[in-house]
């Protein structure tokens, strides 16, 4: 329940509209009592009255209609303001949510995979931003109209207050409180498997190709329904539980009216109250009960809120796996880059790079090669601070990087990763990611260097085509030259290519690295690569294996492996 507390600031920011709403519920339940017992008052008066000509039926007819309007009107603005406060809440907790996910990333703690995050970020704010609606808002309701009602009975039949009292209490406290608790564990293991499912689902259907293939989709299939089942049991001890509360919520709701009843027949045996005022007495009673209805609803998604705050709570309070430094440094001017005795491994147990150091010249052009699993893409990933080395530091014109601003450093650095995506966007603007204000004549230019300006010439839309999965769809080849233009596009001065040529035919690809010093422009380029390297271009070749260095010839004019 802290974790659903710690959110409060965020309601807060709406106390006036989510105020409106409560104001207008209550008005509601008020309207429907008042409606009830008026009716029930002027029926039994009606027909006890000897003098029907005497009896002012025009009032209490108006008092009805009047009421019935009310009741309607009210209605509809409780939904209206409630809404309105539920939208605005659910932007403002998606806002909340991005603003404190994006720093973390990449996320320190292993399990947060894609369909985790989708399903916190959808089902689990989904589950918060009712919470007012369903949950808080009849919750607080339903304790006024039973405070107001109890104390109606104290003036008009002061016997009655104890048994309503006594029901009411139980009906918006202790059973909802009850059953809170009871759903806790369910309402958790019920967001657990939801998000298994999601996950289950998603996954099968990214991999649906190498499932048929290999045939393992019986595998996928047993996966999700494992999942559907875990939540279906979830579920249906939720329903449980919310049947047993219902169960006595009607019990209490009759114990409330039988209490009523009887001390109403004494006080009108004994003459303290007429026949009309308990006909009325009692229909507000069943009346106020309207209040209590939406309670086993409300306590149940109260029960998954909490389950859902602590999910994003246990996600937005990590610890951001790369801190922004304290007091920044100023960028230098020198892009002299510089390994120093670093020792990295993703987990610290299973080190990856061991002792490495060398230095890059700037405005040099240099290939790090070696078999696969020798380190190579954890150098680029420290090179942009998307990994910290344990020991050792990485220094750029003698600064330690991680002094720097992290988007200094993104903006000096630039990455194309193993696997860099292309966003569902136009292809200008997946361009323009690496660059915003480039015109379409360096977009044009940069396409021509990867070898895609004849294809996207030849695109009815050209520069605004869409692509990914919702436009144009690219070949690998394609997808790994379009990532590339983005990133030789880019203003950064350093710029690190992890296989920019994976997806090329051979000859696109020696082409294309015997092109790259002069595509470089006088950038420092790194290029991790397992192609064939051409004879002439490249400065330096630094071939790694398990994480070293070894010791070979430098084909420029500066040594990589001297002492940084
Ligand atoms: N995110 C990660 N978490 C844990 N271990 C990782 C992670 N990424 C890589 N590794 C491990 O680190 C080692 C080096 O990986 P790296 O990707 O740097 O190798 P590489 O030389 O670039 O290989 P390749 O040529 O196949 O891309 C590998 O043993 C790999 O299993």
């Amino acid at each position: 329940m802290n974790a659903l507390l710690s959110f409060a600031p965020l309601l807060a920011q709406h106390k006036g509209r989510l105020a409106r709403a409560l104001v207008l519920g209550l008005v509601t339940i008020a309207a429907g009592i008042a409606l009830l017992g008026l009716s029930g008052w002027f029926l039994t008066a009606a027909a006890l009255t000897t003098a029907g000509a005497l009896f002012n039926l025009f009032a209490p007819s108006a008092g009805v209609r009047g009421l019935s309007f009310l009741r309607i009107l009210s209605r509809y603005g409780e939904k209206l303001a409630g809404h309105d406060a539920t939208l605005r809440l659910l932007s403002d907790l998606r806002r909340w949510l991005f603003g404190r996910l994006f720093p973390l990333l990449p996320l320190r703690r292993q399990g947060h995979d894609r369909a985790d995050l989708v399903s916190r970020l959808v089902a689990d704010i989904d589950a918060l931003d009712t919470a007012f609606l369903v949950a808080l808002g009849p919750i607080t309701n339903a304790l006024l109209v039973g405070l107001a009602m109890t104390l109606g009975l104290v003036a008009l039949l002061p016997s009655a207050a104890l048994p309503y009292g006594a029901a009411a209490f139980a009906t918006a406290i202790l059973v909802p409180v009850g059953l809170i608790r009871a759903s806790r564990a369910a309402a958790r293991d019920a967001a657990r498997a939801s998000a298994l499912l999601r996950n289950a689902v998603l996954d099968g259907l990214d991999r649906h190709q190498d499932l048929v293939v290999f045939d393992g989709l019986d595998r996928a299939r047993l996966r999700a329904t494992r999942a559907a089942e875990a939540l279906a049991r979830a579920r249906r001890r939720l329903s449980l539980h919310g049947a047993i509360a219902s169960a006595l919520l009607g019990a209490l709701a009759g114990l409330a009216m039988l209490g009523t009843l009887l001390a109403g027949l004494s006080a009108l045996a004994d003459g303290l109250l007429d026949g009309p005022v308990l006909a009325a007495l009692l229909l507000a009673v069943i009346a106020s009960f309207e209040a209590y209805a939406p309670l086993v609803r409300s306590a149940t998604r109260l029960a998954a809120a909490a389950a859902s705050a602590e999910r994003l709570r246990a996600l937005a309070d990590l610890e951001p796996a790369i801190a922004e430094p304290a007091v920044p440094a100023p960028l230098p001017s020198d892009m002299t880059l510089a390994f120093n005795a670093v020792a990295f491994g993703h987990d610290p147990r299973r080190p990856v790079l061991h002792d490495l150091s060398f230095t890059l010249a700037p405005g040099s052009c240099t290939a790090i090669t070696g078999p696969s699993g020798a380190g190579k893409s954890s150098i680029a990933q420290l090179l942009v601070r998307l990994a910290e080395p344990q020991s050792g530091t990485i220094t750029l014109g003698g600064t330690d990087i991680a002094t720097l601003r992290l988007a200094d450093l993104r903006e000096t650095i630039g990455l194309m990763t193993q696997d860099a995506p292309v966003f569902l966007d136009t292809i200008a603007d997946n361009l323009r990611l690496g660059r915003p204000d480039a015109d379409d004549t360096a977009l044009w230019r940069v396409l021509a260097d990867v070898g895609l300006a004849d294809f996207v010439a030849g695109l009815p839309d050209g520069l605004s085509t869409l692509v990914g999965e919702a436009g144009q769809t690219l070949s690998a080849g394609q997808v790994r030259r379009l990532a590339l233009a983005r990133t030789l596009l880019s203003p950064a001065r350093i710029l690190v290519l992890d296989e920019p040529t994976s997806g090329l035919d051979a000859e696109a690809e020696a082409a294309f690295l015997a092109d790259l010093p002069a595509l470089a422009n006088g950038r420092t380029i790194v290029v991790i690569t397992h192609a064939a390297l051409p004879v002439q271009g490249f400065d330096a070749v630094l071939r790694l294996r398990a994480g070293r260095l070894l010791p070979t010839a430098s084909r420029a004019p500066h040594n990589p492996f001297s002492e940084a």
